[in-house]
């Protein structure tokens, strides 16, 4: 088992069979809130402009993410795990971030692409290593990409993941969690004088939340799709 850490959201990594992008704070944190309130799928959109395209095909798609952190307007959702509610139940997201999705759209180029943030990081990596018993294969290779360029909660996650899947280099969560709160990604949500960012997300970010599903990449039809796969 050959596991790789990169970090960025615009890198050409070296194939593998497994690719697994992380986005703590907070693209996939919002995805797997979004499938815990019933999202039936999650389509990928590299700018505005592409997600507002899908949106005049299918107009019954939701419109999340942001742009330099701060809501779209237009969009019907912005990038906050806190803000997700129930009104999603069987409706299928588009996501424009600046990191995750992005990460993840170059990224697609593995037999097996997951996304995921801390809160489901568990879940992923026990997934994963189900996984790696099933394919028939001597050395099988696997890249954890950590969005941010610089932040160090994807890195921390990253780290985690690779703990978990290679069992001697386990980090303990609370470690995880201390470094996504100190993260310098992170200090915009505790500054009492910026209200572009809601304090709460941190506590979405850092909490574990065991569901029994994990979100897998597919490409269909020309659209990469963040899916449910059910454990
Ligand atoms: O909205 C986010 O959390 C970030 C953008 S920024 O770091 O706040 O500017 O996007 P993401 O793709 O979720 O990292
Ligand atoms: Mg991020």
């Amino acid at each position: 088992m050959n596991i790789s850490i990169y970090q960025g959201n615009d890198l050409t990594v070296p194939k593998a069979d497994i690719n697994v992008i992380i986005d703590v704070i907070r693209a996939f944190t919002v995805a797997h809130y979004a499938f815990i309130h019933g999202v039936y799928e999650i389509w990928l959109a590299k700018a505005t402009e592409e997600a507002f395209r899908l949106k005049r095909s299918q107009p019954d798609l939701l419109l999340a993410g942001e742009v330099n952190g701060v809501g779209v307007p237009g969009f019907d959702l912005d990038n906050s795990p806190a803000s997700i509610t129930t009104n999603v139940q069987g409706r299928t997201l588009v996501q424009k971030t600046t990191n995750g999705v992005k990460a993840t759209l170059n990224s697609l180029h593995a037999d097996h692409v997951f996304v995921t943030g801390f809160s489901n990081a568990r879940t992923t990596a026990n997934y994963i290593n189900h996984l790696i018993e099933k394919i028939q294969k001597e050395n099988i290779s696997m890249n954890i990409i950590a969005s941010h360029p610089t932040g160090d909660d994807d890195l921390a996650c990253a780290e985690y993941i690779r703990g978990i899947i290679l069992e001697d280099q386990a980090l303990p969560p609370e470690t995880v969690i201390n470094r996504i709160k100190q993260a310098h990604v992170a200090q915009k949500f505790f500054d009492p004088k910026n209200n572009l960012f809601n304090k709460l997300d941190i506590d979405y970010c850092t909490k574990e939340v065991h569901t029994p599903f994990v979100m897998g990449v597919k490409q269909q039809k020309n659209i990469p799709k963040i899916v449910r796969i059910d454990l």
